[in-house]
């Protein structure tokens, strides 16, 4: 996440609670070329499909960091917004997912309404490919900061995806030429708040496990919630979710579903959830933010490495990147769609 300023302000994360653990990944050994560290992100993207990036002692990552903590203001602000005035932006699901989404929308596993709400802010509308969002005020009086967040955050992306495409021995550009920022795609700046839970009865799942369905995500948290879902092990064990603890200076960085496609499941797309947050920090809100990268609309979402795994979906070869995420979010909708880990070679977690 940020710097280390919003952490000293918040109630600490407990020390006992079961943390799932993370590589962390020097994001200015990356950028030096450390072939130790490319080989590291390979890894964790293998076997959990999740690591932490420690933007600090590197130029752009300081430069992410200032923005992150200037954006979690803002984020704050606008998720603070009259109901009114969030009313006249919501998303139009399916149609479109830009906009608010209000709490209670969706339902987490026992039925219950979420308890979350969310302002995703589309890469198109920040970089002018298409202008159908309409955006509300005071968002578009932060754009020119949405809008350097975001490219350095695409710069950071492009590292990451260079990265994995040469351990992989792909072309270099062979991921970020499917992704690239000023075509038409699904990927958002979304910030997120989940809502403190002072009632015993709200001690619950706020946001449903789920994976995400695009290729990076970009993840800054102060508080704790996100737990990630041990590999090999289902949903409704409770003992199973670790928790991540959020670290002053890092991001989170997972992958979703689209890398899996592409690399025929050599890559990991892990389910996640955001829970109540623990210990004393259930007493406040909790805010997120984050950038989570789809493939260009019209990429094709054909098998980039062949013969290493198996993703399971071969008939999805043919689907551009558009059909592909429709087909997806359609058979969630009618239920038919298990929400599961993808791809990789799990560790075990056990040590
Ligand atoms: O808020 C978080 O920590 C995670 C949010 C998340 O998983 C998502 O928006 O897909
Ligand atoms: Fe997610």
């Amino acid at each position: 996440m940020a710097s280390d300023k919003p952490f000293e302000d918040a109630p600490p994360f407990p020390d006992d609670v079961p943390v799932i653990p993370l590589n962390t990944i020097s994001l200015a050994a990356l950028h030096s070329g450390d072939k130790t560290t490319a080989r590291d992100v390979l890894t964790a993207c293998r076997e959990l499909g999740f690591f932490l990036l420690d933007l600090r002692g590197d130029v752009l990552g300081k430069t992410m960091m200032e923005e992150v903590d200037q954006l979690f203001g803002v984020g704050k602000d606008i998720l603070n917004l009259p109901e009114d005035t969030k009313q006249r932006y919501l998303h139009d699901i399916p149609k479109s997912f830009l906009g608010f989404k209000p709490r209670g929308q969706a339902k987490i596993e026992t039925n219950e309404p979420d308890r979350f709400e969310w302002f995703n802010l589309g890469q198109d509308s920040i970089m002018g490919t298409e202008t159908t969002q309409s955006i509300p005020p005071l968002v578009q009086t932060h754009m020119s900061l949405f809008a350097s967040f975001l490219e350095h955050g695409q710069s950071i992306l492009a590292t990451i995806n260079t990265t994995l495409a040469t351990q992989l021995a792909l072309p270099p550009d062979a991921f970020t030429c499917l992704q690239k920022p000023t075509r038409p795609s699904g990927t958002v700046v979304r910030i997120i708040k989940a809502f403190a839970s002072e009632r015993d009865e709200d001690v619950r799942t706020s946001m449903i496990h789920h994976t995400d369905f695009g290729t990076v995500t970009l993840l800054a948290n102060v508080i704790g919630g996100l737990q990630v879902l041990a590999p090999g092990k289902s949903p409704t064990d409770q003992d199973a979710w670790g928790w991540v603890r959020p670290q002053p200076g890092c991001l989170i960085v997972n992958l979703g579903d689209a890398m899996v496609q592409w690399t025929g499941g050599v890559l990991r797309s892990n389910v996640h959830r955001v829970n109540c947050a623990p210990g004393q920090q259930r007493f406040v809100d909790r805010y997120s933010l984050a950038i989570l990268a789809r493939p260009e609309r019209n990429a094709s979402m054909r098998k980039l490495v062949d013969g290493l795994g198996d993703s399971g979906h071969g008939e999805d070869d043919s689907l551009t990147a558009w059909e592909w995420e429709v087909k997806k979010a359609m058979s969630l909708k009618r239920g038919d769609a298990v929400t599961e880990s993808t791809g990789g070679e799990p560790r075990s977690l056990a040590t």
